[in-house]
C-alpha cells in the first residue's frame, strides 16, 4: 500500500504598497513621511517585496524615489506603471525586477479597473516586449475577464494581477450577491490564467479578510497590499500590520491545506 502522496501547498507572497506614505509626504510638501523608511519596516517585518506606483501626475510616488528604492532596496522592485512611452523608459533604465502595467486615468481617485489589454493593440504588445527585453518580468492589471487574460497572454505577460476592488467595494457596500458574483469570476480568472501558463497575483483593496480569501487559492501567488496596510498602521503600527496581513495570509493558505487533504 503506497502512503498518501503529501499536499503541496505553493507559496504565497506580499508585496507592500508604499504609495499612500508619499500621499501623506507629499500632503505637506516635505520630505516626511519618507517611503524609504516603510520600505525598509516593511522589509523587517516580512515583506516578500515593495511595490510603488509612479503615476503620471506623480501624485505620490515619484521619480527620486523610483530610484532610491531601486538602489537600497534589498528585495524585489515592482514598478506599477502606465504603459505609455515615458514610463517603459524610466523602467528600462532603472530595471526592477517587475513591472505592473495599469490604467490610469488623471481624473480617477484610484485605479478604477484593469488594464483594456484588448485595446492595447500592437502598442501594448511591443511596451511588454521591451520591457521583458530588458530582463523586467511584467505583468498585467487586469479585470477578471476572460478575452482580456487571452489576450495578456497572447502579448507575452508572465503575470496578471487581478484588480480586486470591485469584489472588495461590494463586500464594503453589503452588497453580498454582487460580492459573490465577483468573487466567482476573480476564481474562475485565476484558473483560466494558470492554464494559459500565467502567474497569478492579486490586489486593490484587500483587507485581513479579503486577503485571506484570496490565500485560499492556491492558484494565487502574490498579494499586493497599501492602502489598507498604511492606514492600519496608524493605529497599529506598520510592523505588527505587517505580521497580522502575514497571518491571515497563512490562515487562507492553511484552509487550501486541509481542503485538499479532504
Ligand atoms: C494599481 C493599484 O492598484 C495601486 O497602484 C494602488 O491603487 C495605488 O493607489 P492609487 O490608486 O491611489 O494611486
Ligand atoms: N496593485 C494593487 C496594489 O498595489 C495595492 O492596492 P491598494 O491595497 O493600495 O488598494
Amino acid at each position: 500500500m503506497s502512503a498518501a502522496s503529501p499536499v503541496v501547498v505553493p507559496p504565497i507572497r506580499l508585496g507592500v504598497n508604499i504609495d499612500h506614505v508619499a500621499t501623506i509626504r507629499n500632503a505637506r510638501g516635505g520630505a516626511l513621511p519618507d517611503p524609504l523608511r516603510a520600505a525598509a519596516l516593511a522589509a523587517a517585518a516580512g515583506a516578500d517585496g515593495i511595490t510603488a506606483h509612479l503615476r503620471e501626475d506623480r501624485r505620490h510616488i515619484r521619480d527620486e524615489d523610483m530610484r532610491r528604492l531601486k538602489e537600497t532596496l534589498v528585495l524585489p522592485l515592482n514598478f506599477e506603471m502606465a504603459a505609455t512611452h515615458e514610463m517603459v523608459a524610466i523602467a528600462t533604465e532603472l530595471k526592477p525586477h517587475a513591472c505592473c502595467l495599469v490604467p490610469e486615468r488623471r481624473e480617477e481617485r484610484t485605479t478604477e479597473g484593469g488594464l483594456d489589454v484588448l485595446a492595447g493593440g500592437i502598442d501594448l504588445a511591443h511596451r511588454v516586449e521591451r520591457l521583458a527585453a530588458a530582463g523586467i518580468r511584467v505583468s498585467l492589471f487586469v479585470a477578471p475577464d476572460e478575452d482580456q487574460i487571452v489576450r495578456a497572454a497572447d502579448i507575452g505577460a508572465a503575470v496578471i494581477e487581478l484588480h480586486t476592488g470591485a469584489w472588495c467595494d461590494y463586500r464594503v457596500a453589503g452588497r453580498q450577491e454582487d460580492a459573490a458574483a465577483e468573487l466567482d469570476r476573480l476564481m474562475r480568472a485565476a484558473d483560466q490564467a494558470v492554464t494559459l501558463g500565467l502567474e497569478v497575483h492579486a490586489g486593490h483593496g484587500l483587507d485581513y479578510a479579503t486577503a485571506e480569501i484570496m490565500a485560499a487559492n492556491g492558484h494565487v501567488r502574490e498579494l499586493n497590499i497599501g492602502h489598507f496596510l498604511i492606514g492600519e498602521a496608524i493605529f497599529e503600527g506598520l510592523e505588527t500590520a505587517i505580521r497580522r496581513m502575514r497571518a491571515a495570509m497563512a490562515r487562507g493558505r492553511a484552509h487550501l491545506r486541509l481542503g485538499a487533504a479532504a
